[in-house]
């Protein structure tokens, strides 16, 4: 029986550099974790990368020869991917299965925690393979600013959650870029009446029925256990 942790989150909430302190945690406890890097357009690392999806296809490679854009390569990478678990993957994880704790660091493109199968199906493979799977969301901090970025934040990790059905834990990241902590608190445990204030006042009236829609699936998914 394997571990696997996946790292997931928007562009730039941090992914790398959770993966960097974890690693750094575990040296200083010493405790064994492997990172695995899923990004195809990932440059330079401050950590070492036991497998990486760069061995099987690269960005710049899709983009040069088959003239895509950066979202379109990427989908094409990790539709690759998927296409070649059994081979890629496989032959990787042969040496990664007893005990291991396996980290993986995934790309931002919000799609493949929304409506594309890569990373579900991705994840249904390490499970196959016997690995206990977790998901990690990073989220910038910047997402507890305001009642609206609040909502879509919300929205975004709960779209993943959905997707993946896996035991998740949500963080925030980059918690030095909010001057007033009291702003943040506000947002950590907030009662739906709350938000739903804010957000009438905040949004046109003809919104207040999206608004009331919204909160009631805000209250379902952290209602009372
Ligand atoms: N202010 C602030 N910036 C941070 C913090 N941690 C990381 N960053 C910066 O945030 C940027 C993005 O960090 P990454 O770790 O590369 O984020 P990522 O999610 O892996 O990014 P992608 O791979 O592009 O999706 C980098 O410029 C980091 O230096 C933090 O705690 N505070």
């Amino acid at each position: 029986m394997g571990y696997a942790q996946l790292v997931i989150g928007p562009a730039g909430s941090c992914k790398s550099t959770y993966c960097s302190s974890l690693y750094e945690h575990c040296v200083a406890a010493r405790r064994t974790m492997h990172i695995v890097n899923l990004d195809p357009a990932a440059e330079n690392f401050d950590y070492p990368v036991v497998m990486d999806i760069r061995e099987l296809i690269s960005l710049d490679d899709v983009m040069e020869e088959l003239g895509l854009g950066p979202d379109g390569s990427l989908i094409y990478c990790m539709e690759h991917l998927e296409n070649n678990l059994d081979l890629w993957l496989d032959e990787e994880l042969q040496n990664y299965l007893d005990d291991d704790y396996l980290v993986f660091d995934c790309p931002g493109q919000i799609e493949l925690y929304s409506h594309v199968p890569v990373l579900r199906n991705f994840v249904e493979h390490l499970k196959h393979k016997k690995f206990n799977v977790c998901a990690v969301y990073l989220l910038d901090s910047q997402f507890m600013s305001d009642v609206t970025k609040f909502i879509s934040g919300c929205m975004a990790c709960l779209s993943a959650m959905v997707q993946l059905e896996l035991p998740y834990v949500n963080i925030l990241s980059k918690m030095d870029l909010v001057t007033n902590k009291k702003d943040v608190e506000e947002f950590l445990d907030p009662e739906p009446t709350f938000l739903l204030s804010e957000l009438n006042q905040r949004m046109a009236p003809q919104f207040a029925k999206l608004n009331k829609a919204l909160i009631e699936l805000y209250t379902i998914c952290v209602g009372p256990n």
